[in-house]
């Protein structure tokens, strides 16, 4: 059975259809779920490792960070020593994993590192791989600071609508990882074009619901790794390696009662707008504003039941910006073919008067409202 619930569509094409999930078939039989889960097998069990190491490398830097440990790129996005440290930490685990069928289209590049200056910085990347790969103790190797920055290139794939591509944004969330709050690696791995495997490292993600009274306590402890093959439902487990449970979206299906998540930037999403759209739609909860792919994680297991993105005109969002938050969240959500709730009814009409804004994701209760346009390649 064909699985085709995320159509990319070539950007070269005059009027492109947006990136959308809606109507999607209804799962596998659990006979079937289980041979396509399986085929993967050795593909998640190496992206968990993958993503829970740059996680660890990453809590770490961020226990640490420094202003100077902040670089700008031509996007004047924030990059830093753990986004570059998570890339190549990510790349060479694939690499080692699956030496002879590796393509990885993935965020960074090692161009500003090669500038002059950056050596000290490499220097410092380096030391953070080896000392997680130490840890990990699978591979026994010391990785100079040309092999890093190798690593870091090698992310460097055009990607495809064939063959199989790794797709990582190794901090999705800079601004968020920045401030101490929420960020994600996003790794996720297209096959034929399509989305068949998606794991989250979310390091600050409470490990109960951002919807529960006591997600302030100290006792809360967070680091949420969530993950889904096509076909075989979405996990989420503790960071730390303990055991991993099947999660459920939102049973919500009346939006006056569901919260809403977007963007914490407001510079990423449209504000103003999306507390309209949440008006006409009757939501009565205050927005959730939080960074990153998180968001989808926590949508996954029903922290909320709607999501709306509205990036500001121009933007173009990426492949590595949601090709695993969205498998998470379709894996999990309950299948229905015709779209009927409330919510998605209310929104089939403002999205025609939203000239240019979809919404990408409908599947009983929840509800992912966004501008992607996204293709299978890296432009
Ligand atoms: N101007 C922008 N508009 C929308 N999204 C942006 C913009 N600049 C960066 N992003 C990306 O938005 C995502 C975060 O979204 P959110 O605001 O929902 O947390 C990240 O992928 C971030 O990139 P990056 O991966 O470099 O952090
Ligand atoms: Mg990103």
């Amino acid at each position: 059975m064909s699985i085709n619930w995320l159509r990319f569509v070539s950007p070269s094409l005059k009027k492109p259809p947006l990136f959308h999930l809606c109507h999607l078939p209804p799962p596998p039989s659990s006979s079937s779920a289980v041979i396509v889960a399986m085929s993967y097998d050795k593909e998640l069990a190496a992206a968990k490792k993958a993503a829970s190491l740059a996680a660890r490398l990453c809590q770490k830097v961020q226990k640490a960070l420094l202003q100077s440990d902040v670089q700008s790129k031509n996007d004047k996005s924030p990059v830093t020593v753990a986004d570059y440290g998570s890339q190549a930490l990510v790349s060479f685990v694939l690499q080692q994993e699956f030496p002879d069928n590796f393509s990885l289209v993935a965020e960074e590049d090692s161009k500003d590192l090669r500038k002059d200056g950056g050596q000290e910085i490499v220097e410092r990347i380096t030391k953070l791989v080896n000392d997680s790969l130490t840890i990990d103790g699978s591979y026994n190797v010391t990785l100079s600071t040309e092999d890093v920055l190798k690593a870091i290139d090698n992310g460097r794939s055009e990607g495809g609508s064939q063959g199989r591509h790794w797709v990582l944004d190794p901090i999705d969330g800079t601004k968020g990882f920045l401030r101490g709050d929420q960020y994600a690696i996003a790794l996720a791995l297209l096959d034929g074009g399509k989305v068949v495997l998606g794991v989250l490292a979310c390091p600050n993600l409470p490990l109960t619901s951002l919807s529960d009274a006591g997600q302030h306590s100290p006792n809360n402890k967070v680091g949420c790794l969530f993950f889904a093959v096509v076909g075989g439902g979405t996990y989420m487990q503790p960071l730390d390696g303990s055991s991993a449970v099947k999660v459920q979206v939102s049973a919500v299906e009346n939006p006056e009662e569901a919260s809403f998540f977007e963007s914490y930037e407001a510079a990423h999403s449209m504000h103003d707008l999306s507390s309209l759209i949440a008006q006409k739609l009757g939501v009565k909860a205050p927005p959730v504003r939080i960074d990153s792919q998180a968001k989808y994680g926590a949508l996954s297991r029903g922290d909320g039941a709607i999501y709306l993105r509205l990036p500001h005109k121009g933007y173009r969002e990426k492949i590595w910006d949601h090709a695993a938050g969205c498998i998470v969240v379709s894996e999990r959500a309950k299948c229905k073919r015709t779209p009927s709730t409330r919510a998605s009814m209310k929104l089939g009409v403002w999205s025609q008067m939203l000239q240019g804004s979809h919404w990408i994701f409908q599947r009983e209760s929840i509800l992912i409202w966004t501008q992607a346009s996204l293709s299978p390649t890296r432009s």
